[in-house]
């Protein structure tokens, strides 16, 4: 018998740990970790039309407007029909919350509450390397080489919109996007909320909740059927 597949979102500003949570979730529970900031590059990469379009924003540090990333990201969404999956960066907006929201049933909706002095600390000490997307910060997961990529050695660099006089202005802007898609989910009673500056102490949190709603990743546990 196939598993019901689970469908799941992440949101939180700029910081907030969505990308290391989003791992984490994916290693015990199997989902896969889809991120909108990911697909937006493999599409530059790949010079796709949404790509080239999406990239004129990017440079500029704008938000990709909501059709680009609908027409990206639907399609995307709607080929999963055999895996469960946790979407991260997508939605941001209520329009693309509405449009998400013609295509499938959300189960669930977590949303990371972080105070504004733990966002400014850790992105002002967060180091990337680009050409894969991992991310690293100094004090919490630093590389094992200082400046270095631990796989590829290659150099890491730092987003200057990571800065404290950005991340002001992105900040704001996110509370006044996110707001009513928070409110949409809250509506739909899948919102769960999580505050806390540190990402391991509400690992313990989300981890429960998702224990309730889907099977751990059952290594030697043949009774259930994991996701797919
Ligand atoms: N000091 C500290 N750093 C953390 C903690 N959790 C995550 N980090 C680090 C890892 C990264 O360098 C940075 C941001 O984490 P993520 O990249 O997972 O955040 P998020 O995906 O929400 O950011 P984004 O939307 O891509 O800008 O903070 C924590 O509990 N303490
Ligand atoms: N849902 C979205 N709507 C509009 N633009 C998006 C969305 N997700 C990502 N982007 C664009 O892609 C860029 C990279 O996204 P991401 O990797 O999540 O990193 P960050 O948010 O830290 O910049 C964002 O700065 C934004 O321009």
């Amino acid at each position: 018998m196939m598993a019901k597949l689970f469908r799941a979102v992440i949101m939180g500003p700029p910081g907030s740990g969505k990308g290391t949570i989003s791992e984490r979730i994916a290693q015990s529970f199997g989902l896969k970790h889809l991120s909108s900031g990911d697909f937006l590059r493999e599409n530059i990469a790949a010079n796709t039309e949404a790509g080239v379009l999406a990239k004129t924003y990017i440079e500029r540090g704008l938000m990709v407007p909501d059709h680009v990333m609908t027409r990206l990201l639907l399609p995307r969404l709607e080929e999963m029909t055999r895996h469960s999956w946790l979407m991260d960066g997508f939605p941001c907006t209520l329009a693309q919350a509405k449009a998400l929201n013609s295509t499938c049933d959300l189960d669930l909706v977590i949303s990371l509450n972080i105070p504004y002095e733990t966002l400014k600390d850790r992105l002002s000490d967060r180091w990337i390397h680009p050409a894969s997307g991992r991310v690293y910060n100094m004090g919490f997961n630093p590389p094992h080489v200082q400046g270095r990529d631990d796989l590829s050695g290659e150099p890491l660099i730092q987003h200057d919109n990571d800065q404290p006089e950005a991340l002001v202005a992105r900040l704001r802007h996110y509370k006044d996007v996110a707001k009513p898609v928070i409110d949409l989910y809250k509506s739909k009673g899948i919102l769960h909320m999580f505050s806390g500056t540190e990402t391991d102490r509400i690992w313990p949190y989300i981890n429960s909740l998702l224990s309730t709603k889907i099977p751990s990743r059952p290594e030697t546990d043949t009774q259930h059927i994991p996701l797919p």
